[in-house]
């Protein structure tokens, strides 16, 4: 991570909770968390536990019950998303799918496909521009909703479970293409997981939190050099202390 740490997105105690039948249900619980410009924060914890209450306070889909969410060094709308189920649109080709933000904001044909063909490129889809979505992997679409994602050139990534509905080995190989797409253009990424392995092999950071409600549990810093060794020593040292420390198996 970047020797100065510039806070670019501040959650400052927030809670959300949801009352269902006179019941009140808690989500989240007074979860403070700096997100530092351009780190990559990797939020993990259980299933349910409300890790994508969390992130959509972030994003402002839901409002929190106490706290507040501060944006100090972009703007609240700066974001892009992805999720593990990435809508792309089926009717539309790669590249229409792509320059998609950019000309919901009007921007001229012309220099939205140069946008847009730069972050196929970059996203390693060049030769799909014309392709539609049903001609492609569930590997290849998450990459089309990461290059949408980088369109309207956000200063930050939300990333719910993208990677959570791919089979294994298309997995690993979208965990080691986020970080080369994120080092080569960096944001700021907070990334939801529950998965501690990839939690690791991504992180500058790693939040764990507990089970629902959710607060923080602990912060790791993984200062392990990239790529990262899924079997390193290390690696495994890490994976396991977090593994003690997590509330469910994950
Ligand atoms: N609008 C809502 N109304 C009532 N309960 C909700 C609402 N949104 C979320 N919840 C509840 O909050 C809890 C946390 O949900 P959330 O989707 O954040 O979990 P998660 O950690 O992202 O789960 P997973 O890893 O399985 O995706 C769940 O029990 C869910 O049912």
């Amino acid at each position: 991570m970047d020797e100065q740490r510039i806070v670019q997105v501040r959650l400052e105690n927030i809670s959300r909770s949801f009352v269902s039948r006179k019941t009140i249900f808690e989500a989240v619980n007074h979860v403070s968390i700096d997100v530092y410009k351009n780190e990559f924060l990797v939020l993990l914890g259980p299933g349910q536990c409300g890790k994508t209450v969390l992130l959509n306070m972030v994003s402002g889909l839901e409002t929190p019950t106490e706290g507040k969410v501060e944006f100090v060094d972009s703007d609240k709308t700066d974001l892009g998303f992805v999720f593990q189920k990435t809508a792309v649109f089926p009717w539309k080709t790669v590249m229409e799918n792509v320059e998609m933000p950019l000309e919901l904001k009007g921007v001229p044909k012309k220099e939205r496909r140069e946008r847009a063909q730069y972050l196929i490129d970059l996203v390693g889809l060049h030769g799909f521009e014309n392709a539609l979505p049903k001609q492609l992997s569930g590997g290849m679409k998450q990459r089309v909703g990461i290059a949408r994602a980088y369109c309207n050139n956000p200063q930050v990534l939300l990333m719910d479970e993208p990677f959570g509905a791919l089979d294994a080995q298309t997995r690993y190989q979208m965990e080691e293409e986020i970080l080369r797409i994120w080092e080569q253009e960096k944001r700021t990424v907070i990334f939801v997981t529950n998965n501690i392995e990839e939690a690791v092999y991504l992180a500058d950071r790693i939040i764990l939190l507990s089970a629902c409600p959710a607060t923080v549990k602990e912060v790791y810093e993984i200062a392990l050099p990239r790529p990262r060794d899924y079997v390193d020593t290390e690696f495994l040292k890490i994976r396991e202390a977090i593994e003690a420390n997590t509330d469910l198996a994950l």
